[in-house]
């Protein structure tokens, strides 16, 4: 019988050599188990990807051999079986470890099982269950505090705040170099904790289909529990449900957004019968939310450069009963339909910086060369939005970044091209409070 530790080996295994998305391929992989099972397999795949950096310096004082002498494998069984016992509270140490040996066999590597027992062994006795309210160098953030390690592993956040936050909340070293100058100290802090933690599941209960109270109470009258949030149509469940086993699923009741995404169209504001032009709308989250603040009535033209993510438009459309979208596959550089169209929505591609928690492999791939080609991305997709919308028009900008060059210098600079172009209104999410980090503006074509 297959184990939750299994798949999660073999996921890290397979997200490595196929250049996957771990989180997709765990969700593939973890299907044949229990419940219980796959949300530990879950638990491990996401945690290991996200705190890397953090098993790696928790591994590094009691590995002697040299990381390039260490097959790839058994290093994923060290961070496994380092997850469990330093970030986890409800796996026994010696489980993890017992279960871990095991593992160097199932990895096909058994002569690696002295090894592994032994470097984990080590890390057992440095990680304590005593729990602290500061960070320092032998305190390892743990959900909501810190776990105090039975001796200084970390850096020093006294002599260097950018490596501690590096290493302890598994930043990439040069994302911690920007972050620093911008947030207080307290606020990076604040950020580390958010982005490790899994984020909250947010509906937007679908106005086509029902309404937000009517449908809480068919969550409530199957017992699962969910909260209102600021939005209009908000809910965030405060139980662990598999999206597709939720009631109305099937029937369309309700769309998973995060509530600072929903915010986007809702800044639009569109009226039924518009034309609308949605730009960058694969997967589809805000075309469909429009059309719901459209009453379906009107056409949306959503484009994409990916055919297999517009389909997955129309097939989200085809659940929540939207029927006004027509998609449109664009080229990397061609031009968006001919317009007037009477508003536009953008939502550019980005460095998701707003949205490290969500997508744990993120932080790894983001690069800092990255940002100039983006900006200059974001920046001709505005200017061609505006471009096709009719004078006295309304475009909405967003990002799902909190890097101010993506937002409001964007904005800025397409804002000195376009004389006339008034900026109506804007908005930075802070990741956390309560929802995903990222950035709106609604701009006004001049008429
Ligand atoms: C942030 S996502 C959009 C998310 C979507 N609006 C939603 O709410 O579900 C950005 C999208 O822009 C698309 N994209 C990238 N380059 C593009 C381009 N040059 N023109 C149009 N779309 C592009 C990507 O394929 C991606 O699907």
């Amino acid at each position: 019988m297959t184990t939750a530790r299994q798949v999660a080996v073999d996921v890290l295994n397979l997200a490595r050599t196929q250049k996957r998305y771990a989180s997709e391929l765990v969700d593939e992989q973890a299907a044949r188990l229990s419940p219980q099972d796959r949300r530990l397999a879950v638990q491990l795949v996401m945690g290991v990807v996200r705190r890397r950096a953090t098993l790696d310096a928790l591994l590094k004082p009691f590995v002697r051999t040299p990381t390039h002498a260490v097959q790839e494998r058994v290093w994923d069984v060290l961070h496994l079986g380092t997850f469990q016992m330093a970030l986890l509270s409800h796996i026994p140490k010696h489980a993890a470890v017992h279960e871990s040996v095991d593992l160097a066999t199932y990895v096909g590597s058994p002569q690696a099982k002295g090894f592994v027992n032994g470097v984990l062994r080590r890390v057992s006795e440095l990680v304590t269950d005593e729990f602290v309210d500061y960070p320092y160098s032998d305190t390892l953030p743990f959900e909501n505090n810190y776990r105090k390690l039975a001796k200084p592993v970390l850096p020093d956040p006294e002599r260097d705040e950018a490596a501690y936050l590096a290493a302890a909340f598994s930043w990439p070293r040069w994302l911690a170099d920007r972050w620093l100058p911008r947030y207080e100290w307290h606020k990076c802090l604040r950020l580390g904790f958010w982005f490790n933690q899994p984020p909250p599941l947010w509906l937007r209960v679908n106005k086509l289909k029902t309404d937000r109270e009517t449908y809480r109470l068919r969550l409530s009258a199957a017992t699962i529990a969910a909260e209102v949030g600021d939005h209009p149509q908000s809910l965030k469940l405060l139980d662990h449900v598999p999206v597709r086993d939720l009631p109305g699923y099937a029937e369309g009741d309700f769309a998973i957004q995060d509530v600072s995404a929903m915010a986007v169209a809702t800044a639009l504001n569109p009226s039924p019968g518009m034309r609308v032009l949605d730009l960058c709308a694969a997967p589809g989250g805000k075309t469909t939310h429009l059309a719901e603040l459209m009453h379906n009535r009107g056409t949306i033209v959503a484009c994409d450069v990916e055919q297999k993510r517009l389909d997955t438009v129309t097939s989200l459309c085809q659940r929540l009963g939207v029927t006004i979208v027509e998609t449109k596959l664009l080229g990397e550089n061609s031009d968006p339909p001919a317009g007037p169209f009477h508003a536009a929505l953008l939502d550019v591609p980005c460095s998701n910086t707003g949205v490290l928690g969500r997508r744990p492999e993120v932080r790894w791939r983001i690069k800092p060369t990255e940002f100039e080609h983006l900006i200059r991305l974001q920046t001709r997709l505005l200017l061609q939005a505006i471009e096709q919308v009719r004078p006295g028009g309304v475009i909405v900008y967003s990002t799902c970044s909190i890097e101010p060059d993506e937002n409001t210098g964007v904005v800025n600079a397409v804002r000195r091209a376009i004389p006339g172009l008034t900026l109506e209104a804007d908005h930075a999410a802070i990741p956390g409070q309560p929802g995903d980090g990222g950035y709106w503006a609604r701009l006004r074509k001049p008429q």
